[in-house]
């Protein structure tokens, strides 16, 4: 692994029988960068972030996270990242307090450490009023900026978010933006894929799936300029079009 690259993948493919989902994918990802996975329903984004967590194994191809080879070192792998998705999140009938606790203690955090990381995290989301109440009666914002400062307890060094922002309005979505923006800021690379061209706008390099294969991946300014247009929804459209 080059020093600076904290995901290097080298032609990984995922076939499901004779379905190619993900088709010789290739590119790096950089240490404290916010790469942007894009593509339509079904390109194979999930499928591809699967092999990259470690929960599932290519058919073909390199891949390492962290240093970590995916096929070898998957247990590294876990240890060395963050993780949220809209479908693995929080548990709603714990309250705040109880899934910061629950989830420190999964990723090996002492009862000292979960303390102080649950005033330091608490105090940040301003949580106050609300840490003894189920996660169940937060509105999906909340829920979504409390799931990705809990994927960041044991401070890993790339977290993984897929579409981590669903449902939720602008003004909420960018809130979130300023939690993402503050942990790159950190030194957390980010690796998030999302459906929202505003999203896109604002990371680093974005790459773009098409059918399997990673059709155009670039800075957003030069995806614009490549692409003849003034918005990543409009370098979208081209692409997922064909
Ligand atoms: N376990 C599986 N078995 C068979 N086919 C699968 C499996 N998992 C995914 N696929 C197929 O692989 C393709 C890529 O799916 P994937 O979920 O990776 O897409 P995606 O880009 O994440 O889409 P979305 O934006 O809707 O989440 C789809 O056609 C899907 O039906």
């Amino acid at each position: 692994m080059k020093a600076q690259n904290v995901i290097e993948v080298d032609n990984l493919s995922k076939l499901f029988g004779d379905f190619v989902a993900v088709n010789q994918i290739s590119f790096h990802v950089k240490a404290g960068e916010i790469f942007g996975f894009l593509g339509a329903n079904g390109a194979g984004k999930t499928t591809a972030m699967k092999m990259l967590i470690g929960i599932s194994s290519p058919s073909s191809g390199k891949a390492t996270v962290a240093g970590f080879d995916v096929y070898k070192q998957a247990e590294s792998i876990k240890k060395n990242i963050g993780y949220m998705s809209q479908k693995f999140a929080l548990y709603d009938d714990l309250t705040v307090k109880e899934n910061i606790t629950f989830f420190g203690g999964i990723y090996g955090l002492s009862k000292k450490q979960i303390d102080q990381k649950r005033c330091e995290l608490v105090e940040e989301l301003g949580l106050q009023e609300v840490t003894n109440s189920l996660v169940a009666s937060l509105p999906l914002g909340w829920k979504q900026k409390l799931a990705f400062s809990v994927s960041l307890l044991h401070e890993p060094k790339i977290v993984f978010l897929d579409e981590p922002t669903g449902g939720v309005d602008p003004i909420t979505r960018r809130q979130f933006w300023e939690l993402i923006y503050k942990a790159a800021h950190n030194g957390t690379t980010i690796f998030v894929t999302t459906h929202y061209m505003d999203e896109a706008e604002y990371c680093d390099r974005v790459s773009i799936m098409v059918n399997g294969k990673i059709d155009a991946l670039d800075t957003p300014k030069k995806l614009k300029e490549q692409y003849k247009t003034d918005t990543m929804n409009d370098v979208f459209l081209k692409l997922a079009r064909g």
